[in-house]
């Protein structure tokens, strides 16, 4: 389907007032992102009581949602100019990420010299746009202050990964003072990661509180709420886990770590977006949404997109809610970018990221 008309929900994402949009302005620039995505005209998520009795009614069919997810790659489709705008977009939302063990500081400063500089200079100019940075860095603690002063002077905020990540199993007061320790090297965002036992357990009370505990140390940094859904067991599981989060004052949920066997997919995704869609009708709070682990093709990350704008409309595609947690996509979608531009596909490896 080539779907540039505007009633199949597939346009390029609508652009905020610090980004007006022209008529004469060629789509591709039209999906420009405002820079520095920590800002953000929106109140954050306070938190609200545990409210048990909201959380454990919540239940995931899970044969509709394989049902729904499995038709949305070929319902939604963009070409041409349209694709270009939305990938333009996507690579705004992106949360750069390297979380290896052998990351050094000169790997890192790469990273963020992509980060700031996301698409070769004449392939974005060729969309009429002169300037793009991704949405974040995403770092391991020791690697802040190296991510903070490569990105001096830009409004690309670094982010933490942290309380044990991936894992989430080292003593609870050493997670808290992890996060403290990662706010205070410089980290503005920080992606913690919730313990699996409790939900496996259906200790909800103590998900709570550690998610509450971590949402304090983080202060005025933000804070996503890692759920690792492919260790949670259900989508039930999940749909209860990102309400208890949300309810205990988590800016963003968010998918996997990475690491997990299975890490970010559409069904469990549909699950948190739809909690998402829930708290804020019952609360007027927005909380944002981070799909993380696997995302690795421009094709995948066009159908997490048109999935947010059908779930949640297109105030959810802006990246104070809205981010991939990726280390290679950037890759495939200058790729894609530089074949929608030139007609031609260049090698793999003349994208690296770091
Ligand atoms: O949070 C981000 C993930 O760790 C990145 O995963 P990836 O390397 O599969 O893109």
């Amino acid at each position: 389907m080539d779907s540039q008309t505007a009633e199949d929900g597939t346009q390029p994402p609508n652009t905020s007032a610090a980004n007006p949009t022209s008529k004469a302005t060629p789509p591709a620039a039209q999906s420009a992102a405002p820079q520095g995505a920590t800002h953000s005209d929106l109140p954050r998520n306070p938190g609200i009581a545990l409210d048990l009795d909201w959380a454990l009614g919540l239940e995931a069919n899970t044969s509709a949602i394989e049902r729904c997810c499995a038709s949305l790659p070929g319902r939604r489709s963009v070409k041409k100019d349209y694709q270009a705008a939305w990938l333009l977009k996507a690579i705004s939302l992106i949360d750069l990420t390297t979380l290896s063990g052998d990351d050094t500081e000169a790997r890192v400063r790469r990273l963020c010299a992509k980060a700031r500089q996301p698409v070769r200079a004449d392939i974005l100019s060729a969309l009429g746009m002169d300037s793009l940075t991704t949405g974040a860095v995403c770092v391991y603690h020791d690697m802040i202050p190296a991510a903070v002063r490569a990105l001096h002077g830009t409004q690309i905020p670094v982010a933490a990964v942290s309380t044990g990540f991936p894992a989430g199993l080292s003593p609870f007061h050493l997670r808290v003072e992890e996060i403290r320790e990662s706010v205070r090297a410089g980290a503005k965002e920080i992606d913690i990661v919730i313990s699996r036992r409790h939900v496996l357990s259906g200790n909800w009370q103590a998900l709570y509180d550690e998610m509450k505990a971590f949402r304090e140390a983080c202060g005025d940094a933000h804070v996503k709420a890692i759920l690792a859904t492919g260790e949670l067991g259900t989508l039930r599981n999940v749909a209860r886990a990102s309400m208890i989060c949300m309810m205990a004052g988590a800016d963003f949920i968010k998918t996997s770590t990475g690491k997990e066997g299975v890490n970010a997919t559409l069904p469990v995704s549909l699950v948190m977006i739809r909690a998402i869609r829930d708290y804020y009708e019952r609360t007027g709070f927005h909380v944002g949404y981070k799909p993380a682990g696997g995302i690795s093709k421009a094709k995948d990350a066009l159908v997490y997109l048109s999935l947010m704008k059908e779930e949640l409309g297109n105030r959810w595609l802006q990246p104070d809610l809205f981010r991939f947690g990726a280390s290679s996509l950037l890759g495939d979608i200058e790729r894609q970018l530089e074949h929608h531009v030139t007609g031609a596909y260049s090698a793999g490896y003349r994208h690296p990221m770091a």
